[in-house]
């Protein structure tokens, strides 16, 4: 049926809205698609609103075909969804009388435009919001504190109470990959608005705001993407080492940097570098990079991992025992990405098959992610360590001589040739002086005994152990 009068149309709108809404979910619908508006329905094309250009590409690239199938789906006359730029939608006067205005701005509008009184009610929503849109579960709330993130945890969240204070401008927030930086980034931004719903957060990749840049250039319309970054309060740059070498972003980051800066708005800046180490970055940039508040982010500690491993697992709708947990913090210390996407492949494979996560399902499933994480340790490690540890020589190793000073430490090299690697007992019995397999079977079985009985012995060996796996 086509829409036969404004109000059925409005209605019709409304709900491809909020169809659309259900599919990309809030974030997303409240980021990109809040500000469309419908000009009516012009012979096969919807025609719909919004304010830039920029939110006309991306809508059109993004959901112009998820629109013209829910428009289909509604109205199977309209073939095509029209995307155009209207800095002001019409204002509800106007949208009444617009049967009128269809004939007379020769729009040729087959209908009228819909009134607005039928739209879906938004909460008002920060202007720059165009920019990217913020992951939900990234917040402060689930942002798990702890010895190697604390100091730029405590800088974000001042930043997010008082952003802009001396001291603070720019935040420059680096570390290794996976431990964080984007996820205190956008806590950083919810709460600003949390804070103060009127203040606009800008958020975005270096990537992003190159590609961005570049388009501006390309459309000759370089003046919206200046407008429109520097009218936010806080700007946010994710991963800035990708501007390293890319001389006329560099450029033009700076003069964003320094006309916000200037006018007392907040920057926050991560990268996988500190300024200092920003080879390829302009002198002039990482100066003032570096000339706000500097916070990196270290390497996550076991306890630390543990932590966020726990904290994940209370949300998930399975039990993972604590050894479980423990085995995986024990094993994965890459980064938090990898730990996490490791839990949530078991807590997924315990939901798929309605089995318990065991450490033996853990060890099944996990096996690559484990064995990759394995540090490979070879026998002549092993016998160097152990030969110095003991103070004996290496030579000794394999040499025939059997006195217990030597004969000892031979057994601990042997045992944990054993344990760390993957070398078969008759292997390893060759590369202790051509010894039998059974010599090595026993050294094995004779440290484990040994390590029962003697607890500063076995401390011993776990020290040993723990040398050779870091
Ligand atoms: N302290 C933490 N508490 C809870 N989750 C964390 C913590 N640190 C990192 N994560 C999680 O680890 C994943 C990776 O974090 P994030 O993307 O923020 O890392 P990053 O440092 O920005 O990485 P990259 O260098 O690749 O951009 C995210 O899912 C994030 O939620």
């Amino acid at each position: 049926m086509p829409p036969q009068s404004s109000g059925e149309l409005a209605a019709g709108w409304a709900r491809i809205r909020g169809r659309l809404r259900e599919e990309v979910g809030e974030v997303e619908y409240r980021t990109w698609l809040r500000q469309m508006t419908l000009a009516g329905v012009e012979g096969e094309d919807a025609v719909i609103l919004l304010p830039t250009r920029f939110l006309r590409d991306w809508v059109n690239s993004h959901y112009g075909d998820r629109l013209r199938v829910l428009w289909q789906a509604e109205y199977p006359e309209v073939r095509r969804v029209e995307i155009r730029v209207s800095a002001t939608p019409p204002p509800e006067a106007v949208l009444a009388g617009a049967e009128e205005r269809a004939g007379v701005d020769g729009r040729g509008l087959a209908e009228p435009l819909a009134p607005r009184a039928a739209e879906p009610r938004m909460a008002p929503e920060p202007r720059s919001d165009w920019v990217v849109p913020l992951e939900a579960r990234f917040t402060f709330d689930t942002f798990v504190v702890g010895k190697p993130n604390e100091f730029a945890h405590a800088c974000a969240r001042r930043v997010s109470e008082k952003p802009a204070s001396p001291g603070f401008n720019p935040l420059f927030l680096y570390g290794g990959v996976g431990l964080g930086k984007t996820h205190l980034m956008h806590a950083t931004a919810w709460a600003i608005r949390a804070h103060d719903p009127q203040r606009t957060v800008a958020y975005m990749s270096a990537e992003k705001f190159m590609y961005r840049f570049i388009a501006a250039l390309r459309s000759q319309n370089t003046m919206e993407f200046k407008e429109t970054l520097r009218a936010v309060d806080v700007l946010m740059i994710d991963d800035l080492q990708f501007l390293i070498g890319k001389d006329n972003t560099q450029e033009e980051f700076f003069h964003t940097f320094n006309a916000l800066v200037d006018q007392g708005k907040q920057i926050i800046v991560s990268s996988d570098k500190s300024p200092s180490d920003l080879a390829g970055i302009e002198d002039r940039l990482r100066t003032r990079l570096g000339c706000g508040m500097v916070a990196d982010i270290h390497a996550t500690t076991y306890e630390l991992r543990l932590s966020i491993l726990q904290a994940k697992a209370a949300t998930a709708q399975v039990v993972v025992p604590p050894k479980v947990l423990e085995l995986l913090a024990n094993k994965i210390t890459t980064n938090v990405r990898e730990l996490e996407g490791a839990l949530n492949r078991l807590v997924a494979h315990a939901n798929l098959f309605g089995r318990p996560i065991t450490i033996d399902s853990a060890h099944e499933v996990l096996h690559d992610v484990l064995r990759a994480h394995e540090k490979r340790v070879s026998i002549e490690e092993i016998q160097k360590k152990v030969a110095e540890h003991y103070n004996i020589r290496l030579t000794d190793m394999s040499s025939a001589r059997r006195a217990r000073n030597v004969a000892r430490p031979r057994q601990v090299a042997m045992y944990l040739a054993k344990q760390l690697t993957q070398r078969s007992l008759p292997e390893i019995g060759r590369r202790f002086g051509n010894r039998d397999h059974t010599t090595v079977m026993h050294a094995v079985s004779r440290i484990a005994e040994l390590m029962e009985a003697d607890a500063g012995f076995a401390e011993d060996v776990a020290l040993l152990r723990k040398m050779l796996e870091t």
